[in-house]
């Protein structure tokens, strides 16, 4: 039984069909990661999955039972936005939702014990939310989401707006929840985590899953198996050597990227490109990065 299973979910909102015959399937146990541009509906999908909002058409399930019926249980959100108490300590949050859920109190106590543990929480226990970094805030946030022990987390961009380390403790955190059988539905736009994190990943494009696989299958899409960024006053020049070479070519954000159908050597790469002027070569590993542009500029 899958852990979760949207079936042909349709949403408008306003005057825009946001999400059209979305088909979603997440295995239990894995990271799945939703990706998609701003507005592409990676929010909608997860307010209609939490039962936050109803589709217009379609079925939702959570662990074989509609949605409407398991959400509450089975089911913990981690907004994009911080909801917390900022001026309660965290475990007093921890509290508080606890209360919220129904747990009773010798019970509340001994999960707040262990997500305190989990989440490395004892150093702020006098300290209020509102003065914790943006990275703990998080960690409290999704600690927060925890507390009536779901057995599925929900994480809307859970690093945005936090920098490298506090985002690279978060990712420790994550595969931590993994390894202990949480099954986890994460949004984010930056595709190094989803690589680092993600079982498999699917990335919404005009309301559905333009594609959608496991790391390697996504990768895969790129005809490449390394990428040379390459500078020059004459651009038209390396066009021509790489159509010599038999190179496809993209456009990266105004940079020109020739895919290279075999793995080469920086020097290899150069001597090909010799006498087209190239001023700098930079070259590049296939990430998910160049396979979501590859899914996004429709190749
Ligand atoms: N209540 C609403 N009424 C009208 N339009 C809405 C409403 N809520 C969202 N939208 C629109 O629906 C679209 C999808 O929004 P959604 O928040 O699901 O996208 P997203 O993929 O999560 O974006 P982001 O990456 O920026 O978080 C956007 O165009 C948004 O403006």
């Amino acid at each position: 039984m899958s852990a979760v299973r949207l079936a042909d979910i349709d949403k408008t909102l306003g005057a825009r069909r946001v999400l059209d015959g979305l088909n979603l399937t997440i295995e239990q146990g894995e990271i799945y990661g939703l990706l998609g541009p701003n507005g592409s509906g990676k929010s909608t999908a997860i307010n209609i999955l939490c039962n936050l909002l109803d589709p217009d058409r379609g079925t939702v399930e959570i662990d074989g039972r509609p949605a409407s019926a398991a959400a509450r249980t089975a089911l913990g959100i981690c907004p994009q936005d911080i909801a917390l108490y900022r001026d309660l300590y965290p475990a007093e949050n921890l509290r508080f939702f606890a209360e919220i859920y129904g747990l009773a109190p010798g019970h509340a106590s001994r999960r707040i014990a262990e997500l305190v543990g989990l989440f490395g929480l004892e150093t702020f226990a006098r300290t209020p939310v509102a003065a914790l970094s943006g990275g703990w805030q998080r960690r409290v946030n999704i600690a927060v989401a925890l507390v009536h022990a779901p057995t599925l987390l929900v994480l809307d961009e859970p690093t945005a707006a936090v920098d490298v380390k506090a985002r690279q403790e978060l990712w420790l955190i994550i595969e931590a929840l993994k390894k202990q059988g949480m099954t986890i539905l994460l949004t984010t736009h930056h595709l190094e985590e989803a690589e680092r994190l993600c079982s498999r990943v699917g990335i919404l494009k005009d309301g559905r899953l333009a594609r959608e696989g496991t790391i390697a299958e996504i990768l895969a899409l790129v005809p490449a198996q390394a990428i040379a960024l390459v500078d020059g006053p004459d651009p038209e020049k390396v066009r021509a050597r790489a159509r010599e070479l038999g190179w496809a070519l993209r456009d990266y954000a105004g940079r020109m990227a020739c895919l290279l159908p075999q793995q080469a050597s920086l020097e290899e790469t150069a001597l090909a490109l010799r006498g087209v002027g190239a001023t700098s070569i930079n070259l590049q590993r296939v990430s998910l990065e160049h396979a979501y542009l590859e899914v996004m500029q429709g190749a």
